[in-house]
């Protein structure tokens, strides 16, 4: 590893270095580009000359037409412990048998199993901004110790679940109350990109499973989104959460001011904003320069990136929606997974057992009956194709 020198430039490469990580697991110079690393590997160029010489054919319609065990064969069933199977069905993409061997080459040689581990055990491998990817901590129900810097992240995580849980009781319940003494009915939230998106499709997806508030979700700058919203619903009974993790995006803090002003024309009384309005942010200072009683805030940290942050404090909407209870399936669910991806193995995912202990699954041949069984932690026997 010391011999290796990542490509790129400057501090990034010194960054990986740093880590003991070697993204693309080759030693020895590269002065190009990543993109131009990447497409200069061998397995990429197999897969590129693959393309060339095949890429015509790789018609679904056709590709379903000569394989009649198509489905079966590029499809993926997991059976989850307590809620039935999940199925992943890929065969209505442009892969053959040989397409994806050649995807695996791809992933072994760009090491994706050793970065994998790499992100699950806490090490910087967002190497722009020398931090770690660690939204696999949020749903980490093992409570198994996750280190970052040193520090174990699982007690931060486990304590904002718990104000998470207590905040849910209460709204839902209705011991929290508005400054007329009424019980919410009604949350905004406002937000954008991974601050809206993540839970706004949670929201959607699990509507039969709502506790009885109205879920709304403001994103757009355009003044038009949040005062179509406010029509809708009432200052005294309306609860906003503000879900920034920078708290100084521009779209955002424009919505909130507009919804406090809004708020404080009916409700005439700054000292009542604390019963309406709640952050979700990583920016302490800037969520009280807002005017948010911090006693209201809700942390997630640096190492949460914005796409996937539905699982962390920004899933406060999700819970108000859902329930706690709920909530915390959702965050079981997505460990269950976690643990899947990172205890099969890529070759496990596709090979037959039998053909792989017989050791003929070189790279490049065509599998006829591209399955593998394995076992998963819970003991539950599952097909896996990929
Ligand atoms: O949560 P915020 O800091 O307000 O950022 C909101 C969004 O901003 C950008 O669009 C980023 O690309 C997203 O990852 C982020 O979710």
């Amino acid at each position: 590893m010391a011999t290796t020198k990542c490509p790129g430039t400057g501090v990034r490469c010194r960054r990986r270095n740093q880590a003991g990580l070697n993204t693309f697991g080759i030693s020895g110079d590269t002065a190009m580009s990543e993109k131009d690393y990447l497409t200069s590997l061998p397995s990429w160029k197999a897969l590129q000359d693959y393309y060339n010489n095949n890429g015509k054919n790789l018609v679904i319609k056709k590709l379903l037409q000569e394989d009649p065990k198509r489905f079966e064969n590029f499809s993926l069933k997991l059976s989850t412990p307590q809620d039935g199977d999940i199925l992943i069905d890929y065969s209505k993409n442009r892969v053959d048998s040989q397409t994806m061997q050649l995807l695996f080459n791809l992933a072994k040689e760009t090491n994706v199993e050793q970065m994998r581990n790499a992100m699950f055990s806490g090490q910087k491998i967002n190497f722009t901004e020398d931090r770690a990817v660690l939204h696999i901590a949020l749903r980490n129900r093992s409570n198994s110790p996750i280190i970052v810097d040193g520090k174990d992240v699982m007690a931060d995580v486990n304590s904002v679940l718990d104000h998470m849980k207590s905040f849910t009781h209460d709204v839902l319940s209705g011991n929290w109350k508005g400054y007329t003494g009424k019980r919410i009915t009604d949350v905004v939230n406002i937000g954008i990109g991974g601050s809206d998106l993540g839970p706004l499709m949670v929201t959607e997806a699990l509507k039969p499973y709502n506790q009885g508030l109205t879920l709304h979700f403001v994103s757009n700058i355009d003044g038009t989104h949040l005062a179509e919203v406010l029509k809708k619903v009432c200052p005294e009974t309306v609860l906003f959460i503000i879900a920034s993790k920078t708290f100084t995006t521009q779209e955002t803090i424009t919505n909130a001011t507009s919804a406090k002003t809004w708020f404080l024309d009916a409700a005439k009384d700054p000292s009542v904003v604390a019963k309406h309005f709640v952050a979700l942010s990583t920016n302490e200072p800037k969520v009280k320069d807002f005017g948010i009683d911090t006693a209201n805030m809700f942390g997630f940290w640096d190492w949460v990136g914005g796409r996937y942050s539905l699982w962390s404090a920004i899933g406060l909407s999700i819970c108000l929606s859902v329930g706690f209870d709920n909530f915390v399936k959702l965050l079981e669910g997505a460990h269950w997974m976690d643990k899947h991806f990172t205890s099969a193995p890529l070759e496990k995912n596709y090979y037959p057992e039998t053909k792989r202990q017989s050791g003929s699954n070189q790279a490049g041949q065509i599998r006829k009956k591209p399955f593998g069984k394995v076992q998963s932690e819970d003991n539950d026997d599952f097909i896996l194709v990929l």
